[in-house]
């Protein structure tokens, strides 16, 4: 969907902020630009629509070079979200949003209608659509920036450090609205952040950047987590690179094993861990209750009398990063697994999940290396080809 081709830029002043950039961003996938302070990410989203132009080189989008097009048109048709929403004060948050459906003469009537369609989209309260911007919070305005960024329902979306300037937890709430949303459109995103794990967990394919706009490595981020081309790369990943691939591969694949009824009659049901003495208790509904000690049993207890050491269940959508999380805090060392609606559907053991996690390594280790040799390169190309990852729901 966008291409560089050989793209150079250099301001007047003589600095040189991307350097023979060549990068394909493919159709509804979310490209993420990673890397230090002032190694030209902003520059390279800002050439997509635009409002840099390049020095030399081509940039296409659906195709077209860029600069063949009208750039007011161009950046109409590309939707562009800034970190702090940089919405207009003056006007009310239906307005913003409808900003370019009204410059695109769609009529007050027709862009309100989308500006609060929209609201829901994002998952923000009819009623804030009335309200000015500075009476939201900050997450609250990056919703509506987003809303303002898909109001003309544009193919490609420009996102500039959108959720730089929120706390940790907006953050991810607005990075899981990212994601839901994303599901359900398949926009073609370019997002840039300073931030490796929001790369990791937003990104279908990663480019690390080294400053002086050299790009060093672009892959999907399995395949940068087990394979970094160069000590910049494995710098900028982070010493806890083999947790952050975990948190990409799903439990889904790991065996497990199933609950039974421990007795008929009783309206609890137990499934084995750790060579026995452990029991996970469920109610009637099969809800898991906690790790039952049956070594602390008294001789006359029952289940339903003794007390529980709390579970905390997983379904098949988490990541083994969590499943190995909980693993520690078990007293059997095994994993909970629940459904869709919480009924516990067996359990997993440590052993299972470390073995599932060294397969995950290699796997992504493996495709990194096809990719390297089709490339025709003996060290990792900066751009690939390879088939996305696995990646959670
Ligand atoms: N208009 C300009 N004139 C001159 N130099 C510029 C201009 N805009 C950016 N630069 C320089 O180009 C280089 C790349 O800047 P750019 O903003 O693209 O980096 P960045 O990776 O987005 O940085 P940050 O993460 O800090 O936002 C920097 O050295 C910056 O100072």
């Amino acid at each position: 969907m966008i291409q560089f081709e050989a793209v150079h830029k250099r301001f007047p002043n003589g600095t040189t902020a991307v350097h023979d950039l060549t990068l394909e961003m493919p159709e509804g996938g979310v490209t993420v630009l990673v890397g230090s302070s002032g190694c030209g990410k902003t520059t390279t989203l800002r050439m997509v629509n635009r409002m840099v132009e390049p020095t030399s080189g081509t940039i296409r989008v659906g195709g077209k070079d860029v600069l063949a097009q009208d750039a007011a048109e161009l950046r109409r048709s590309i939707g562009y979200v800034i970190q702090q929403a940089g919405l207009f004060p003056h006007r009310t948050v239906l307005d913003n949003i409808a900003t370019v459906p009204l410059l695109l003469g769609w009529g007050r009537r027709k862009a309100r209608a989308r500006a609060a369609e929209l609201l829901e989209t994002v998952g923000l309260a009819a009623d804030t659509g009335k309200r000015f911007p500075h009476q939201l919070s900050g997450g609250q305005q990056q919703r509506v920036g987003v809303a303002r960024a898909l109001a003309a329902d544009p193919p490609v979306l420009l996102m500039d450090e959108p959720f730089g300037a929120v706390d940790p937890v907006v953050r991810t709430q607005l990075q899981d609205e990212l994601l839901r949303l994303q599901k359900e459109l398949s926009k073609t995103i370019v997002f840039v952040t300073h931030d490796i794990d929001e790369a990791v967990r937003l990104g279908d394919r990663i480019a690390i950047f080294r400053t002086g706009g050299h790009l060093v490595q672009c892959a999907p981020p399995a395949e940068l987590l087990a394979s970094p081309a160069d000590d910049f790369v494995t710098d900028f990943l982070g010493s806890e690179r083999e947790l952050k691939l975990l948190s990409l591969t799903p439990l889904k694949e790991v065996p497990q094993t199933r609950a039974t009824p421990l007795r008929a009659d009783e309206p609890v049901s137990a499934v084995s861990g750790d060579g026995g003495r452990w029991q996970l208790v469920t109610s009637a509904a099969g809800r898991p209750l906690g790790w039952l000690d049956t070594d602390a049993l008294p001789a006359t207890g029952t289940a339903g009398e003794a007390p529980l050491t709390p579970a905390r269940a997983l379904r098949d959508t988490d990541s083994l990063l969590s499943a190995l999380n909980e693993t520690i805090g078990s007293p059997s060392g095994c994993v909970v697994r629940v459904d869709a609606d919480g009924a516990v559907t067996g359990v997993t053991a440590r052993e299972e999940i470390h073995a599932r996690a060294t397969a995950a390594h290699a796997a992504a280790g493996a495709g990194a290396a096809r990719t390297a040799g089709t490339a025709g390169s003996d060290s990792p190309a900066p751009t690939t080809t390879a088939t996305p990852a696995e990646h959670p729901a």
